[in-house]
């Protein structure tokens, strides 16, 4: 169990972390995430005893790093993969290490073993390449056979076996009943890998909660119709409550309602259906919405430019363009199909402060403040319309 208490750690003016509190659980896989300069490797530092909080508390197992008597048998870590001395090999660094927390020598074997490293385990590891290295730093992570294991980033640098790799073993620590952190910018993989997820944006917690509930509650989900009277099922589905948005004479995107009761509808009115189809976002989709305003470093104009993995990308879908808020009342009807501007994404959503509020013990939803100099949400715009997709 890891339990992070309104930690706090500041650097001269910077506040790299601000009042963040989660509980990692055993048995489960925790993704830790947020964009670049989020806090996540200052949490992982603190919890690791490598840095000291400005205040708040960081334990393992009931108490922080530094009163563990086994601290290496307790907690393994992969924070920086560089950090082994790079003229020793491999089996060397790892031997050392067992030799000083009194871990027997068979034990390094087995995890250079474990991590596909015996074939290179007397080769010098700063002649390692990236992935081989994370390999490395995984192993010695594991070498005290901890309870608990905090990865950060351990995929950077894998190739696409090594990122499979990654994902087996997370799993397979936790269903052992180990407590597993890790952080990544792979969403994709995240969402394979993790139970639950913490999300981190300028310091703050923004999201502790499953992934289907992160999704649920963050992601754009939507039916998307092909109707040959879109127009009569719009507003008649608008008059039940849903919000319905018109894309053109046929296309229709609907929020609040289930796929079967627009099917339904259409039956009642007579109106054949070409296309039905429930859209549900990816992990990543719903990230993207969570921290756009978030991101501290950010390439391209707009909301668009390279993602977190270097990708080109548009905007975030569903997020409007930054400074326009409007309020959108729910059950709307837009029955006029709207002239979208090439590459604007059309799109409405109501991102629900409601949604971010405590839902249970489990979960955890917040709204950060506002930083200087960035334009807030006008009081009564909490509903935000954005062109998108
Ligand atoms: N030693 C330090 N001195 C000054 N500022 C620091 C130091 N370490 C981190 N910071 C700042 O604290 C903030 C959080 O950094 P941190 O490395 O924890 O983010 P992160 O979420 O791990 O980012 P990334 O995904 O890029 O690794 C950043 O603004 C960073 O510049």
């Amino acid at each position: 169990m890891i339990e992070i208490s309104h930690l706090t750690k500041s650097y001269g003016g910077v506040t790299a972390v601000n009042d963040v509190s989660f509980t990692v659980r055993p048995g489960i896989v925790t993704g830790f995430l947020g964009p670049n300069g989020a806090g996540k490797s200052t949490t992982m530092r603190i919890l690791m005893g490598l840095e000291n909080a400005s205040s708040g508390h960081a334990t393992v197992m009931g108490k922080p790093i530094q009163e563990h008597s086994s601290p290496l048998t307790t907690v393994g870590a992969l924070l920086d993969a560089r950090s082994l001395n790079p003229a020793r090999k491999a089996r060397q660094s790892l031997l050392a290490l067992a030799d000083t927390h009194g871990i027997p020598s068979s034990r390094v074997d087995e995890v250079l073993a474990l991590t596909g490293l015996s074939g290179v385990a007397d080769k010098r590891s700063g002649g390692f390449s990236l992935g081989m290295g994370q390999r490395l730093g995984i192993a010695s992570a594991l070498l005290g056979d901890p309870q608990v294991l905090v990865f950060d980033e351990p995929v950077n640098g894998l190739d696409p076996e090594g990122v499979t790799w990654v994902r087996h073993l997370c799993r397979n620590l936790a269903s052992e009943g180990r407590t597993v952190l890790i952080s990544s910018h792979l969403m994709s993989e995240m969402a394979q890998t993790a139970d639950r997820i913490v999300v981190i944006g300028r310091g703050h917690v923004l999201a502790d909660a499953t992934v289907d509930e992160f999704i649920d509650h963050v992601g754009d989900e939507h039916v998307r119709v092909v109707a040959d009277d879109a127009g009569r099922l719009g507003e008649s589905l608008a008059r039940s409550g849903a919000d319905v948005r018109r894309i053109d004479e046929r296309r229709l995107q609907i929020r609040g309602t289930k796929p079967a009761l627009v099917g339904r509808s259409a039956l009642e009115l007579g109106v054949a259906l070409e296309e039905l189809v429930p859209v549900r976002p990816s992990l990543e989709e719903a990230y993207l919405r969570m921290t756009a305003n978030e991101v501290q470093y950010r390439s391209g104009q707009g909301l668009g430019g390279p993602d977190l993995n270097g990708k080109q990308v548009g905007p975030p879908q569903g997020m409007p363009p930054q400074g326009q808020y409007q309020g959108q009342p729910q059950g709307q009807y837009q029955g006029q199909p709207q002239a979208v501007p090439s590459g604007a994404p059309q799109q409405q959503f109501q991102q629900n402060p409601q949604h971010q509020a405590q839902q249970n013990p489990q979960q955890q939803w917040a709204q950060p403040p506002a930083p200087q100099g960035r334009r807030a949400a006008e009081p009564g715009a909490e509903n935000q319309q954005g062109e998108g997709r």
